[in-house]
């Protein structure tokens, strides 16, 4: 036996190097044939009178926008008086829209707007660009570096809460609308303008009412673009071009109240075990086991179609890992998990967002609660997100309570079958010549959770760049946006509404022919 021992082991190291080789042969071969998913842009330029200018009056309007302080606070709490107040500004601000004999304007749920441009062909479906009137509450106020409502304009920014979540969107559509009418031009297809009032607080009087009111008249929409991903530089790793981030699908969120309630008393007898402590262990338990990693999983959802997009745009170590995800899947996986941002997209995240116990520094609290906010991974469910906690958690004195809950959105259409989808690429090629564009999902939640019954093209896109040190604007410090970026977004919207005046059909011509 010992004899042939040298043989064996010859074999079995043959064995292993013939097996490498092949592999290493097939990460070759399929790192330079896989596919290329983008597409030229359309020769368009962006020049005078087909272009919009972020001109004096545009950005005066844009800065009073901000400084309307229209803040949700909780569900049903929010400054109705500032709502009315900005709407009636709205109204002033844009007279061609509100004297048109093609515009309907109702307000729902008594600040949430919805216009209906009408189309000059009543065969085609009408579509919807969506927006919100609302922002998140000021943090640290001393902190920022122009007041918060100020929408002052500093080296070529302008500060203020709103300005990328999403008045942006709300004052750009408009400004798109009313350029439009006023040039006399009347869209072919029918348009619908949504602006829901307490999006920051899951538009329960606003968009949901908004969606009702259009199911309720029968209303089928061709497509819905609401606020969503931007175009990311450095945001992708391994892609050093820009990349426009469009939204096809949305996570779904868990909203969960934990509760644990034991005896308190005087604080010189304390128990081995508090309120406080029991619910501290099951919190960093959860925090201590993340949700699994949907890209060790080896998903085929878009998370990993979003990277296959880019693919052969990617710098040759990220390239080689992208085209053979059945291989790399998890390596890949591991480098999402690294950064907040990127981990976003792997999983299902948790986050702790509330903590609250105790009332004199002498007393042992009875009662401890915490709330965590889980934003579910497109291929999970609230079912499973609450069975891993409590198996993570597995103490029966944590009492669970769902305050708030959403499945993940379905799946909208992507790619070369999906007319909507690339007039939404060509547009965003119009305005970001060099960018490429692919399919993603939205990591937070939009009004459209109200509109699903309504179509099922429903995108979540934010026509403006952003580098990973804008992401902690969002509900931030700080937030801004830049004068270029609220041009681009006025003429994305514009180029949007005009190339919605062509048929939607699916083009083929050249290497397209591969997507
Ligand atoms: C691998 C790709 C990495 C991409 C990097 C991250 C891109 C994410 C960029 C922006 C996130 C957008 C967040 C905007 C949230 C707006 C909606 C909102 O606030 N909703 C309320 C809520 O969800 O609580
Ligand atoms: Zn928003
Ligand atoms: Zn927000």
């Amino acid at each position: 036996m010992w004899k042939s021992l040298p043989r064996v082991l010859s074999l079995v190291v043959r064995g292993f190097a013939l097996t490498l080789a092949v592999l290493a042969t097939i990460v070759v071969i399929r790192t330079a044939t896989f596919p290329s998913y983008q597409t030229s842009p359309p020769e368009c330029k962006l020049t005078d009178p087909d272009f919009i200018p972020a001109d004096q009056e545009r950005l005066s309007r844009f800065t009073s926008a901000i400084q309307f302080r229209t803040v949700s606070y909780e569900r049903g709490v929010g400054t109705p008086q500032e709502l009315a107040r900005f709407t009636q500004f709205i109204r002033e601000s844009f007279p061609t829209i509100h004297g048109s004999p093609l515009v309907r304007r109702d307000v729902v749920g008594n600040y949430s707007l919805l216009y209906r441009v009408d189309g000059s062909d009543a065969s085609l479906k009408p579509y919807m660009l969506a927006s919100h009137l609302d922002v998140v509450p000021i943090t640290q106020e001393a902190n920022w570096e122009a007041p918060p409502f100020s929408g002052q304009l500093k080296d070529g920014y302008i500060y203020g809460r709103g300005t990328i979540d999403a008045k942006h969107s709300l004052m750009g559509c408009l400004e798109a609308v009313e350029f439009i009418l006023s040039r006399g031009h009347r869209p072919k297809r029918t348009l619908y303008l949504a602006f829901g009032h307490d999006e920051e607080t899951s538009g329960h009087f606003g968009a949901k009412v908004i969606g009702e009111m259009l199911a309720q008249r029968g209303e089928k929409i061709e497509f819905i673009l609401d606020e969503g991903t931007p175009v990311g530089e450095g945001l992708v790793p391994g892609v050093s071009k820009q990349v426009a981030l469009v939204s096809v699908a949305e996570k779904g969120f868990l909203q969960l109240h934990l509760t644990v309630n034991e005896e308190g008393g005087h604080a010189s007898m304390p128990r081995s075990e508090s309120a406080i402590g029991i619910l501290s262990k099951a919190i960093s338990k959860l925090e201590d086991s993340p949700h699994p990693n949907m890209f060790k999983m080896f998903g085929t959802g878009p998370e990993t179609r979003m990277l296959e997009y880019v693919a052969t745009e990617m710098t040759l170590p990220y390239r080689m890992l992208t085209s053979n995800l059945w291989l790399f899947s998890p390596l890949v996986g591991w480098v999402y998990s690294k950064k907040p941002q990127t981990n976003a997209f792997a999983r299902t995240t948790t986050a702790l967002t509330r903590f609250n116990a105790g009332v004199k520094d002498n007393v042992i609290s009875p009662e401890a609660t915490a709330v965590i906010d889980h934003r579910i991974h497109p291929s999970s469910s609230v079912e499973e997100v609450i069975e891993f906690d409590r198996k993570v958690i597995n103490d029966p004195r944590v009492k669970f309570n769902v305050i708030n809950n959403m499945e993940p959105s379905p799946t909208s259409p992507y790619g070369k079958d999906s007319p909507t989808y690339m007039l939404l690429q060509k547009t965003i090629q119009q305005i970001y010549p060099d960018a490429l564009v692919t399919p993603t999902f939205m990591v937070a939640n939009t009004d459209t959770r109200h509109y699903w019954s309504l179509s099922s093209a429903i995108y979540r896109f934010n026509p403006y760049v952003m580098t990973p040190s804008d992401l902690p604007r969002f509900h931030g410090l700080n937030e801004r946006i830049s004068v270029q970026n609220y041009e681009r977004v006025m003429n994305f919207y514009y180029h949007l509404i005009v190339n919605m005046d062509e048929p939607l059909e699916i083009k083929r011509h050249g290497h397209e022919d591969e997507l």
